[in-house]
């Protein structure tokens, strides 16, 4: 048992040593700062402690010696006078008995008394060497009549208590100093520990297993979370730490945004259905997207580094293309944006055409960074484009350029006269009797008569000559670049040969002649409508003076052309006489075949002429402005007709008004339109106007504002006869319509000719995609009424549902229906 304690004993003396040396080592590198401010502490204060505690033993001590000095000096003061006394009487016993007294004083330890002349009394003991001492003497005399001197007092004070009271005061002062300062520095840095550092431990832990991974744990310190702690210095410490925290945890997460914003951005560029190419600002490529490449057919790292303009070279169209890109750059550096269709070349040499967008991009402080080119392939909308240009300059049944083409070319055969001061032939031709041939042969014959006339016209003529037709049995020569006008008579003399021959009609030989007049540029005019006119009037003088010839213009025979006259006196009158009549043609829905309203066709019932289609008035109606009136009967005959049977039948049908483009530049169109509107209580959106595309070719602002004026007031706006005249699918989208008619010409063919279908398909596919209805006119047959359901033409209009009836026939139709 005692074994045991004592190797416990032992065991804890062995250990506990590195124990508490390791304890302070672990002190030491855990809390480095408590421990170098707990030995600063200790090293500061004990040198203090030192200084202070040396000074106080120092000062007590010298204290101590003067206290001996006084004493010695009292001794003096006390006993010289008994001594003196004592020595003249010469008592050995009072001067033992004083000695005595003297040496009984604290720390008088020896004393000689000399006694003259030569005796000695000695008393104490004397210090060792070494002892400190302090001495003190003085002589004792006699006063009296002669002053004696008796002896002298050496007084010896030992300092040896002095010098163990100090050193015993040293040691207290020295442990006790030390111990309090050890005890100070101990709690100084426990306080400074609890207050500070192991918070800044606790934050140094926090900063170093700080990472993005949890930057949703705040700092906290062991301490109450007060506003006293919160406003001191570790407080405001950890603020930062946690404002930085919450900082950092904002810039990640819009980082994150900003990372998922541009992999969105980059993957819809990548994958946009338009071509996307971006340049730096030397206009170098710097990115191209997967369209682009698929369209161009050059990979990306082909065309990297490169220019647009070198690259579309493609090793072909190389000074052109450099100047495009050229009024491109400057373009878009001037004002920041350039459109237009380019005609591009593939990297296999192909061409094709594209909508191009150059813009410049630029950054916050409006600097150009980039510039972005959008593309987008139009080919397939450029090619119908062309088709439809070409069914609206030429003629479908003979082939031959239509009247829009040959009024063009004879415009340009008269200013390239005018320049090379060379003339111009112009022949205005028409059919002898076809109409009675179309009568009694059939349309197909007068179909093939047509045909073939054009043929021997166009095989009479040489050179850069043009022949078209103008319509029905009309077709116009144009003969640039003459020398003599009887050049003009010859090719007149070849056409009239050709006709000699008789034709081939429904299988019978049936000879055709024709009238010729002719008109010579500068002779009997100088501009393009005169010229015709003229020729037209040398036509019909020729046919005066008994067919198949032909007949040079002159100016008398400008009164020819009376009939015109007599039709245009007869005209302006027929609206007093009540000579008009409005007729109606349903339009259907085409899925449903449900009746959704009607198109006002106008006819003049002439006493004289009797029924007269509009073809033949309303040129001359618009020619002499004459349908500015006619137009406004027939708007308000039409919006009287719709309200009329919405009582008699509580149907609420649109009525469609073909508008003339002359009707736009009356100043009171808008305001008489919408009077009638109000005057017949139908809404807006009951009316639609139907506007043929050679109003869009007018372009002008008035057109546009009226247009814009009619749409907002809530009227429908449709194209009439699409494809018949200017036929760029573009400007449709400038202008407010809602639906758009594709001409019964191509209506007519759908089932016959697959370039019509696919046309026609286009259009529909066009208009929809535009947000416009389709309206498909000159439906006759079933067939046709299939093919437009199945490629959801919304609605159609025709002969196979009715044909244009007057009103009371409309009526019972619209009852049956
Ligand atoms: N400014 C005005 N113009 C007018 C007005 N009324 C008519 N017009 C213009 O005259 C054009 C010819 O009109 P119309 O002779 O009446 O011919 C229309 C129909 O009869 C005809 N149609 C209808 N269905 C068929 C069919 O199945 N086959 C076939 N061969 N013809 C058919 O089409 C004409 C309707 O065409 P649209 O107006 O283009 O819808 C006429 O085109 C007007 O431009 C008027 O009041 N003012």
């Amino acid at each position: 048992m005692a074994a045991a304690r004592i190797f416990t004993q032992e065991d804890k003396l062995t250990n506990g040593m590195p124990r508490l040396i390791s304890r302070l080592q672990q002190f030491r590198r855990g809390s480095p700062l408590s421990f170098r401010l707990l030995a600063y502490i200790l090293l500061f204060s004990s040198v203090f402690t030192l200084i202070a505690s040396g000074l106080q033993i120092y000062t007590d001590f010298r204290k101590d010696v003067s206290v001996i000095d006084d004493r010695l000096h009292v001794i003096e003061t006390g006993y010289r006078s008994s001594l003196s006394r004592s020595l003249w009487a010469l008592d050995q016993n009072l001067i033992q008995i004083q000695l005595e007294g003297i040496l009984s004083l604290p720390d008088i330890v020896h004393l000689r008394l000399r006694i003259y002349p030569d005796s000695e009394l000695v008393m104490g003991e004397r210090p060792k060497n070494g002892t400190a001492i302090r001495q003190h003497s003085f002589q004792i005399g006699h006063q009296g009549s002669i002053d004696t001197q008796l002896g002298e007092l050496v007084v010896t004070a030992s300092l040896e208590r002095s010098y163990s009271d100090l050193q015993q005061r040293i040691w207290v002062i020295l442990t006790t100093q030390f111990f309090k300062t050890f005890v100070v520095s101990i709690l100084i840095v426990w306080i400074l520990r609890q207050l500070v550092t192991r918070h800044l431990s606790r934050m140094a832990s926090y900063a170093r297993n700080f990472s993005l991974e949890n930057l949703d744990e705040p700092l906290k310190l062991d301490r109450p979370d007060t506003l006293r702690y919160r406003s001191d210095e570790l407080g405001q410490v950890t603020d930062a730490f946690n404002q930085m925290r919450e900082r950092l945890t904002e810039d990640l997460e819009r980082r994150k945004r900003d990372e998922s914003e541009i992999r969105k951005l980059s993957m819809a560029v990548e994958q946009s259905p338009s071509s996307v190419m971006i340049c730096d600002r030397q206009w170098r490529i710097e990115f191209v997207n997967q369209k682009f490449s698929q369209l161009t057919g050059y990979p990306a790292d082909q065309v990297l580094g490169q220019r647009p303009g070198d690259l579309a070279l493609g090793g072909r169209n190389t000074r052109s293309t450099q100047q495009l890109w050229q009024t491109i750059r400057l373009q878009v550096q001037r004002v920041g944006v350039w459109q237009g269709e380019v005609n591009s070349v593939r990297r296999n040499g192909d061409r094709f055409w594209e909508q191009i967008v150059v813009t410049s991009i630029k950054d916050p402080e409006g600097r150009v960074t980039n510039f972005l080119v959008v593309g987008e392939d139009i080919s397939i909308r450029k090619r119908y484009e062309q088709q439809l240009l070409r069914q609206a300059n030429y003629d479908i049944l003979t082939g031959l350029p239509n009247r829009m083409l040959a009024l063009d070319r004879l415009k340009l055969a008269l200013a390239q006269a005018q320049r090379e001061n060379t003339l111009v032939g112009v022949m205005f031709l028409d059919l002898d009797n076809f109409k009675h041939i179309n009568d009694t042969l059939g349309h197909d014959a007068g179909d093939t008569l047509l045909v073939e006339a054009a043929r021997r016209i166009s095989a009479s003529l040489r050179g850069t000559s043009t022949v078209a037709r103008l319509g029905g049995d009309e077709f116009l020569v144009v003969l640039p670049g003459l020398k003599d006008p009887g050049d003009t008579e010859q090719v007149a003399d070849r056409i009239l040969a050709g006709f000699s021959t008789p034709f081939i009609l429904g299988g019978q030989e049936v000879f055709v002649t024709t009238s010729i007049g002719i008109a010579i540029y500068p002779s009997d005019c100088d501009n393009s409508g005169t010229l015709l006119q003229n020729a037209d009037a040398a036509m019909y003088e020729a046919k005066h003076k008994g067919k198949s010839a032909w007949e040079r213009f002159a100016p008398e025979m400008k009164e020819v052309s009376h009939e015109r006259l007599q039709m245009e006196s007869r005209l302006r009158r027929a609206q007093e006489l009540d000579e008009f009549e409005l007729w109606f043609q349903p339009i259907v829905e085409t899925a449903t075949g449900h009746v959704t309203g009607a198109e006002a066709l106008l006819r003049w019932n002439s006493p004289v002429m009797g029924l007269i289609m509009p073809d033949r008035f309303i040129p001359l109606a618009e020619e002499t402005g004459m349908i500015i009136p006619i137009g406004r009967w027939v708007l308000e005959q039409a919006c009287m007709a719709a309200r009329r049977w919405q009582e008699a039948t509580g149907r609420e049908l649109q009525i469609a008004v073909n508008v003339s483009p002359r009707q736009f530049r009356d100043p009171e169109f808008v305001e008489s339109t919408l009077e009638i509107l109000t005057a017949c209580d139908l809404p807006p959106n009951r009316l639609e106007m139907e506007i043929t595309e050679r109003l869009i070719l007018d372009n002008s602002i008035e057109t546009a504002t009226i247009l814009r004026q009619l749409d907002e007031a809530g009227i429908r706006l449709s194209v009439d006869d699409f494809g018949t005249g200017f036929s760029a699918l573009s400007y449709l989208k400038s202008y407010p319509f809602d639906s758009l008619k594709i001409d019964k010409a191509f209506v007519a063919d759908v089932m016959v000719s697959g370039d019509n279908a696919s046309l026609v398909l286009a259009i529909i596919n066009m208009a929809h995609s535009l947000k416009l209805t389709v309206v498909a006119e000159g439906v006759e047959e079933p067939a046709q009424q299939d093919f437009l359901r199945k490629h959801h033409c919304d609605f159609a209009q025709g002969y196979l549902y009715s044909r244009p009836a007057p009103e009371p026939d409309f009526l019972a139709w619209l009852r049956d229906h």
